[in-house]
């Protein structure tokens, strides 16, 4: 099959194994150059650990620190005729990698938010390590569904209070133009936080706890985006931040909660990047293209490798951590710091169709999109015939 990207709307709708193998590739050529992450546990189980984040979270635990990692992940396998998802392209470019050197990898998937899966990793935990000393929670998701009564929430990306009208950035047509999001109602607000909020992270952790394999001193993460001005409206004081604060709400009980093993849950407050999930949030892309363009400038331009990386050393397993007001990990200082802001704020009141390709980082942002599909990667021959149906057990 010769596998040219199909772009609909904010998504690549097939994705490139040799071109995901290479962006795997690339991520862990990083980790092993940096030196070693020597506080890091060995035991270490990702939660949405396929793309993004996740992914990087698990690359840096195994390459940085020699760990385990179990992997959690909801993926499209390939048939003869569609390409798997590019998470699937991943990780089964990580197993084969870290088979490769030596690493424990194995990966559940399915649905992260049912008991089923839950169960799965329990076992596969008892059986293959007894306890975990670190659960990165990274799931990002337009739908749950409730593993108790089986009614499925959907998350939604929209203001609160006002209707708002801001500029945004087509990614598949290229066009800068102005939209206007209509407020949630209560159960648009409800739902999100439903989704993305942190009672599914407290019900891994709970089932963890019960079931004996979370080691004492363990630690647990999820991660958030706060932001400031630009994207408050749409993020931060919109239903997806609502969601977002739920996850303080649940990493304040899960502290008290635990103290028995005396397990540290922690927010961390992660910096704005493309990834399959940023690039569906409206506004986020135009945000995304101005930011990059002034933090490259400034140095300070990291991808999800480098802030994660940073996460583990500086912050997770660190004592000089730098914490926001509300007690975070807080690792997006170099984007959302005053001078920074002011010169992404003083673009964006200037940005238009006409001068968004000189003002924005347009071709940062769109090869960045392009790689997580695994595309548009040098070296790989997107006019090669490839095979499809890739594995990984
Ligand atoms: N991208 C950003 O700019 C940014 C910034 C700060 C924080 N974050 C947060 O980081 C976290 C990860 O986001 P990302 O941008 O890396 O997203 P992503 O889309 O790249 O990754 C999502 C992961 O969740 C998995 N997943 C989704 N639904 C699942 C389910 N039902 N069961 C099992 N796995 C499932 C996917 O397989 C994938 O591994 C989210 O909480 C997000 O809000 C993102």
């Amino acid at each position: 099959m010769i596998i040219q990207p199909k772009i609909r709307g904010f998504i690549c709708t097939n994705a490139h194994p040799v071109g995901c193998a290479a962006h795997v590739q690339q991520q862990i050529d990083f980790i092993k150059q940096q030196p070693k992450l020597t506080q890091v546990p060995q035991r270490v189980l990702v939660i949405g650990c396929s793309t993004g984040y996740g992914l990087a979270s698990r690359i840096a635990a195994a390459y940085g620190a020699g760990a385990k990692t179990l992997g959690v992940c909801f993926e499209k396998e390939p048939s003869e005729k569609r390409t798997a998802t590019a998470g699937w392209y991943n990780t089964a470019a990580f197993h084969q990698a870290a088979k490769a050197d030596g690493l424990y990898a194995h990966t559940i998937n399915g649905d992260a938010f049912s008991n089923e899966i839950k169960a799965q990793v329990i076992e596969q935990i008892k059986q293959d390590f007894g306890q975990v000393d670190l659960v990165i929670y990274s799931l990002a998701s337009p739908k749950r569904k409730d593993p108790v009564t089986g009614e499925v929430y959907s998350s939604t990306l929209k203001p609160i209070g006002d209707s708002y009208t801001t500029k945004t950035y087509h990614t598949d047509k290229d066009q800068v133009t102005e939209i206007t999001l209509d407020p949630a109602t209560d159960d648009e607000i409800a739902q999100t936080i439903k989704v993305m909020g942190g009672e599914d992270w407290e019900l891994w952790l709970a089932a963890l706890h019960d079931a004996g394999v979370l080691a004492p001193n363990a630690k647990t993460t999820a991660y958030t985006y706060i932001g400031k001005k630009l994207t408050w409206p749409i993020y931060g004081q919109a239903t997806i931040g609502k969601a977002k604060e739920d996850l303080d709400r649940a990493a304040a009980a899960m502290r008290t909660r635990y103290t028995d093993l005396n397990l540290e849950a922690y927010v961390s407050s992660l910096k704005a990047l493309v990834t399959q999930a940023s690039s569906a949030i409206p506004v986020m892309p135009l945000y995304i293209s101005l930011i990059y363009g002034v933090m490259k400038q400034e140095g300070t331009h990291e991808g999800c490798i480098e802030q994660i990386y940073r996460l583990f050393n500086e912050a997770l397993y660190s004592e000089d951590r730098l914490l926001d007001e509300a007690g975070r990990l807080f690792m997006n200082g170099w984007e959302t710091n005053d001078a920074t802001q002011a010169k992404v704020e003083a673009l964006w009141h200037q940005v238009n169709q006409e001068n968004f390709h000189q003002l924005a980082d347009y071709a940062g942002y769109h090869s960045d999109f392009l790689k997580l599909f695994g595309f548009g990667i040098d070296g790989v021959d997107y006019d090669a015939d490839v095979d499809p149906m890739v594995g990984f057990d």
